[in-house]
């Protein structure tokens, strides 16, 4: 076969104009709609983000209010489909069972398959109040449990995690989720959000763009790393051993999951935030072991492989938080998935909005023409 001269995995390439979010990879900056993340992490709410990349704008106070008691409002899940997904496999993952419900959640929803502006805002709001009813309610559901009542409160993160625990959260809690969803919010042409640009762009619903983008995310490049990244602070289990582990798996040229970035090429601003959140929640709950495997094995990769520019990005100090909060491993990426709604949801109007088929070419590097020999004489 002949090389190839196309940039493998589209690295670098452009593929649309966007007004929804931006990236400096060289600088670690990320902004949505204009908005510095470090400003919104700091002083803006998880459903203020919404709110802006949905509806474009920062919402004033009457406007959040009104947008927070849209989502409560919206937040059941039908009975149906949690029903539905009690009969499936017990051993299934969080993320298949997502991907199942939130196909599912489409024939609930008489505006599906409508692609107007004005429809794809309302189903948006379905899908970013219904995800966390959806993924809590996985977790009451492969326990062989019912989920619990929805819960109305104004911030999803304290709904969600009321729903999860089956109690209120700590203050602490609540704002670490509330903050980690805003940072995980959104993120330019990822490949879950081109993935679902990709499906809008047929003209396709919006449940199955966002179908196609969870089964995306799933991957371990992507979303999925998030899991992978406590599953191997678990394996390593002591600070004392994390340097030599990690060193073993250097040289063995292994890739260390949630470490390493397309387009961020200096430490990612988000996991700034995340760590420091990471740092909080072990030092609150007493139970520091992970916080300390992570930063070690953080010390020795940027030590390592800082020359080749490879820094924890989203998906390493994530999952410390979640993990101390009492979230099992595998409900991660389902978390991940809840909060980047609301950047796939801004994606897919835009898409509609402006709409053109998404069909780029192959350069061929198969055989040259041949001749086809019948079956018998080969
Ligand atoms: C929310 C998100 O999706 S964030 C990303 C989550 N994914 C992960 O954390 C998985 C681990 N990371 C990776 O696999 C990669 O860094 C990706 C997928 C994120 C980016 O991939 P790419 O831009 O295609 O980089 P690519 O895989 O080609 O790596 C470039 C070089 O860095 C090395 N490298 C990249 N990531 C890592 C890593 N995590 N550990 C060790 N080495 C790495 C590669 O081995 C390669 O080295 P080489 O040039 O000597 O061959
Ligand atoms: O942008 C990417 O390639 C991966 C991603 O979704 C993120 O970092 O949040």
């Amino acid at each position: 076969m002949a090389d190839s001269t196309v940039q493998a995995g589209l690295e670098g390439v452009v593929a649309a104009a966007s007004s929804i979010c931006t990236i400096d990879g060289q600088q670690g900056i990320l902004s949505y709609r204009g908005y510095d993340i470090r400003d919104l992490a700091e002083h803006a709410t998880y459903e203020e983000v919404a709110h802006l990349l949905l509806m474009g704008e920062l919402p004033d106070r009457d406007e959040l209010d009104a947008f927070s008691e849209e989502l409560a409002r919206r937040r059941a899940v039908p009975d149906a489909v949690f029903e539905m997904l009690a009969h499936l496999p017990r051993e299934a993952e969080p993320m298949e069972l997502l991907r199942t419900g939130v196909s599912a959640l489409a024939m609930y929803d008489p505006l599906s398959g409508q692609v107007t502006h004005e429809a794809a805002i309302e189903q948006a709001l379905n899908l970013v109040a219904q995800l966390p009813t959806l993924v809590a309610g996985i977790h009451w559901i492969r326990q062989g449990k019912t989920p619990p009542a929805v819960d109305r409160s104004r911030s999803v993160a304290t709904s969600f995690l009321a729903m999860l625990k089956g109690h209120a959260p700590t203050s602490l809690e609540a704002r670490t989720l509330d903050v980690a969803l805003t940072l995980h919010a959104d993120h330019e042409f990822n490949a879950s959000t081109f993935a679902a640009r990709v499906t809008a762009a047929t003209l396709s619903d919006m449940y199955s763009a966002v179908t196609s983008a969870i089964g995306a995310l799933k991957g371990p490049l992507h979303g999925g790393a998030n899991q992978r990244v406590m599953e191997m602070l678990q394996t390593v289990g002591d600070p004392e051993k994390a340097e030599a582990w990690v060193r073993a798996k250097l040289e063995r040229k292994e890739k260390i999951m949630g470490i390493g970035h397309r387009v961020y090429k200096t430490y990612d601003p988000r996991a700034r935030f995340l760590k420091e959140m990471s740092r909080q929640l072990a030092e609150e709950s007493g139970e520091d072991r992970w916080y300390r495997i992570s930063d070690v094995v953080e010390r020795v990769v940027i030590e390592e492989l800082g020359e080749k520019a490879l820094y924890p990005n989203v998906d390493f100090f994530s999952g410390t938080c979640y993990y101390v909060m009492g979230i099992p491993t595998d409900l991660f990426t389902p978390i991940f998935a809840m909060s980047r709604i609301s950047g796939w949801a801004a994606h897919i109007v835009e898409q509609y909005d402006n709409n053109r088929l998404i069909r780029p070419r192959a350069e061929y590097i198969g055989p040259a023409p041949r001749t086809l020999v019948p079956i018998d004489q080969r």
